[in-house]
């Protein structure tokens, strides 16, 4: 579904070369020590930093010279995904035109998802109203709407309590199944990568160092676990 090769861009203190593959419908976490390239390479594939080098093919279509707004992805931040003068409801609509005047069939879908990720009784609020939870339910809900196949959550739960996190991630976890969605999810946690992904990523040094399950992370006992600072299990 998605394949990158060997896309780098300008940081001339910093030399990237990221190649990777990753099939229909898996989930990826992202995982690697600070600064490793692992926000750089989201953005370049989201079109947000331009690629001096390599290419980008999604779903068979070569989109490394697309802008942003023509790739078929969608991206969620950190924080400040929101518009802060617009309601949850003309934010949510958004993500279906950028007029948000929607038909009757576009409201229609709007609140059937809305009503799915727990928004209906927060649609006239504005971001301030809201909870850091909400509001990223909101932007996750908005990528959703565009329905675009590919999802890249850059830390997006980052700044969640533990509980609110865990939901966060199953709801995640269930939408992008429900939607068949292909998930590229950046972390800092191996407990992400083992609530929602098929595969891991280590990336070090601007370029994807190790690929494999959580579990061999879990371990300890490889050069990618070190790098993460998991040491090995004891006794084994
Ligand atoms: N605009 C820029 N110009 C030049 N170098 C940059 C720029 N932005 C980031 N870098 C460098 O690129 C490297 C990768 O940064 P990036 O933000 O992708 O890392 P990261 O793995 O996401 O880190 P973290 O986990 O801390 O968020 C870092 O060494 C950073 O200093």
């Amino acid at each position: 579904m998605l394949t990158v090769n060997q896309l780098s861009c300008h940081y001339p203190q910093f030399p990237l070369n990221f190649t990777l593959s990753v099939s229909a419908g898996e989930r990826i976490v992202l995982l690697g020590p600070s600064g490793a390239g692992k926000s750089t390479l989201l953005n370049l594939l989201a079109g947000f930093i331009p690629a001096t080098h390599g290419n980008i093919w999604i779903a068979g279509e070569n989109i490394t010279d697309y802008p942003p707004a023509k790739r078929p992805l969608s991206m969620l931040f950190q924080e400040n995904n929101l518009f802060t003068h617009l309601s949850v409801r003309q934010n949510l609509a958004l993500g279906l035109t950028p007029s948000m005047h929607l038909s009757s069939q576009q409201t229609d879908s709007m609140l059937a998802l809305a009503q799915r990720t727990g928004l209906l009784s927060l649609l006239d609020r504005l971001p301030h109203q809201l909870s850091g939870g909400q509001r990223q339910r909101v932007a996750l809900t908005r990528c959703l709407l565009r329905n675009r196949p590919l999802l890249l959550l850059d830390e997006p739960f980052s700044a969640l309590d533990p509980a609110l996190r865990q939901e966060m991630l199953m709801l995640t976890d269930e939408l992008c199944r429900e939607n068949q969605l292909t998930l590229l999810m950046v972390s800092h946690q191996l407990t992400d990568a083992q609530e929602i992904a098929d595969r891991c990523m280590v990336i070090d040094q601007g370029k994807v160092a190790w690929e494999g399950n959580w579990q061999q992370l879990a371990g300890g006992d490889n050069h990618a676990a070190t790098l993460l600072g998991i040491a090995p299990i004891s006794g084994q």
